[in-house]
């Protein structure tokens, strides 16, 4: 008996939750083992279809870094990261664009419509949702210690979000999934990383927040312990100190540049959990590291 209750006290809990976020939209990144494992995808697609059912706006932004590499591993190519974004040249552009948007995003879509949700799939250059331009990145060379430009081919940056797409979806009850390539000004194709992708769209949505799934519990100090609400004037010099570093550094900035573009909390939470998204979402404590502004 007391069982059944606790399941009445959960429902009750997520209440001010729902009412809250009536209507209200939500970026999600879904990427890392929550795109992999059987038991994992399911559960997100159930997540997602409920988050719609009971009135917010779910939108989905997916990565697909590991299947990408598959692929390319098969034809028997080899990529380089600097920076943590892929070495893009023409032919694994049209690797990345055929894994992203067709076999990554087609699935995705499947499994929300399986499970009873209306997803469509886009990519960056559905409706022009995402411009982008050529990515400069820079470095110090080690030898002169001057600054100099690396050339990572076809890896972009977000130019512009053109979110119409997405409002007009969104009327009509269908839940958008994005894959993170974008068009340039001259009919271009980019690569773009998926976690600068969803802060964009977040932004540009002025989402109430934007959350990233990823293989970690959330940013942890140095001790290891799990840092739950981080604020955007710390970021800096929790990287600084070396606090936060490798993959989290770009995950972390992306928080802090949708908080600043108006998406009130940014989330970093462990896809490899069940039902991630609805615990951050619809239970007091939450999970994970919230990046938002706290203080003043
Ligand atoms: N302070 C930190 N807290 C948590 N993870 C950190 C931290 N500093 C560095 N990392 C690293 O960042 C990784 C997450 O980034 P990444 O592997 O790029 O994620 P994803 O594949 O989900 O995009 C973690 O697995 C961890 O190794
Ligand atoms: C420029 C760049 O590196 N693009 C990424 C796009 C996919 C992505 O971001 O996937 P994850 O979120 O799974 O890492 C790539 O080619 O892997």
């Amino acid at each position: 008996m007391q069982e059944i209750i606790n399941k009445a006290k959960v429902l009750v809990e997520a209440l001010p939750y729902i009412q809250r976020f009536n209507n209200k939209t939500i970026v999600i990144k879904y990427g890392g083992n929550a795109m992999v494992e059987e038991h994992l995808k399911e559960s997100f697609a159930n997540d997602i279809i409920l988050l719609k059912l009971i009135g917010l706006n779910p939108v989905i932004v997916h990565g697909g870094g590991p299947q990408i590499g598959k692929v390319l591993k098969e034809m028997g190519r080899e990529t380089d990261f600097v920076q943590g974004m892929r070495v893009t040249d023409h032919e694994t552009m049209n690797v990345v664009e055929m894994v992203l948007g067709g076999k990554v995003n087609k699935e995705i879509v499947g499994n929300i419509n399986h499970f009873g949700g209306k997803a469509v799939g886009l990519s960056g250059k559905d409706g022009n949702l995402i411009t982008a331009r050529k990515l400069e990145m820079k470095r110090i060379n080690p030898d002169t210690l001057t600054p100099e430009i690396i050339d990572v081919g076809m890896v972009g940056e977000v130019a512009s979000i053109n979110p119409a797409v997405l409002t007009a979806l969104e009327e009509s009850s269908f839940i958008p999934v994005i894959a993170p390539v974008g068009v340039g000004v001259n009919g271009e194709t980019y690569n773009i990383n998926a976690d600068l992708v969803a802060g964009r769209v977040a932004g540009a949505l002025h989402a109430e927040k934007l959350i990233l799934l990823t293989d970690i519990e959330g940013v942890k100090d140095k001790q290891g312990e799990l840092i739950s609400t981080i604020d955007i004037d710390e970021v800096p010099g929790l990287i600084d100190d070396g606090t936060i570093g490798g993959g989290m550094i770009p995950k972390v900035n992306c928080c802090v540049d949708a908080v600043m573009e108006g998406v009130k909390k940014a989330h970093i939470i462990d896809g490899r959990m069940e039902h991630a998204c609805l615990l951050e979402i619809f239970t007091d404590q939450g999970i994970g590291t919230a990046v938002a502004r706290f203080k003043r």
